[in-house]
């Protein structure tokens, strides 16, 4: 049987912005461990809020979310945010590395905040992460030294530090060009076909889209039901 690792139960979204306007409504949705799902629809349809509400970076809506069994709803901010840095790896459209610090410091940062490994072993498992995105040899570098796409491969390095369930990406070959883009694409088909890594990616590329799993169609709000 196939194991749930997301479930929402009719998630709504509004913001009062000054009325009250709705961006996600009844959402109800499943994802299960080993899948690569991909978010797409028309700009504005609500793909990266539902996504910031499933990677619990945004806790105020309607409905429930449920993270590897247990449900978020009532959990204090620290609880939260001690589940999401376990168990979420986040790739963003731009990759908000820290200029201040090395690659390999960046990479480290999320396991030195989870506080599970030494940090001797967390160095080791950064450096192995980068080594996986071919990377290594730009581990003492500053992210500002690098090139768009090499920055989103330190993101992806980033994001899988504490081995997390899934991986969530919004747009995160959206500020790449097409070269770059194929290449970090690329990097999470690997990822999903070689290490079983959940993942769920937001994107506007309907020919990446078309490559993943199972698409996800959004259209003002809702989830289309899939036509087959
Ligand atoms: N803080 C906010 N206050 C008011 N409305 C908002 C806020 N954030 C988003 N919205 C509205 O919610 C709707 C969904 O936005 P969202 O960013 O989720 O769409 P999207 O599908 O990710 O779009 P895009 O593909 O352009 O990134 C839009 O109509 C947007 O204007």
């Amino acid at each position: 049987m196939k194991e749930l690792i997301l479930q929402t139960s009719h998630i709504s979204k509004s913001f009062r912005d000054p009325v009250d306007v709705t961006v996600l409504s009844d959402i109800n949705l499943q994802l299960s461990r080993g899948e690569f799902v991909s978010v797409t629809g028309k700009s504005g349809c609500g793909k990266s809020t539902l996504l910031y509400i499933l990677s619990t970076m945004d806790t105020d809506y309607d409905g429930e979310l449920y993270i590897d069994g247990v449900c978020m709803k009532g959990k204090s901010e620290p609880q939260v945010a001690r589940i999401r840095n376990e168990k979420i790896g986040f790739v963003f459209q731009f990759h908000y590395l820290l200029n201040e610090f090395s690659v390999l410091q960046n990479v480290m940062l999320p396991a030195l905040r989870l506080g599970r490994w030494e940090a001797d072993e967390i160095r080791q498992r950064a450096y192995e992460k980068l080594v996986a995105l071919d990377m290594a040899e730009h581990a003492q570098k500053k992210p500002n030294q690098l090139s768009g796409g090499q920055k989103q491969r330190v993101a992806i390095a980033r994001a899988m530090i504490n081995d997390p369930l899934i991986i969530m990406g919004d747009e995160p070959t959206g500020n790449l060009d097409k070269r770059n883009s194929e290449i970090v694409f690329e990097i999470f088909l690997e990822l999903a076909q070689q290490q079983g890594q959940t993942l769920l990616i937001v994107t506007h590329d309907q020919q990446f889209a078309r490559r993943t799993g199972r698409t996800i169609q959004m259209e003002d709000g809702r989830i289309l039901e899939p036509l087959y």
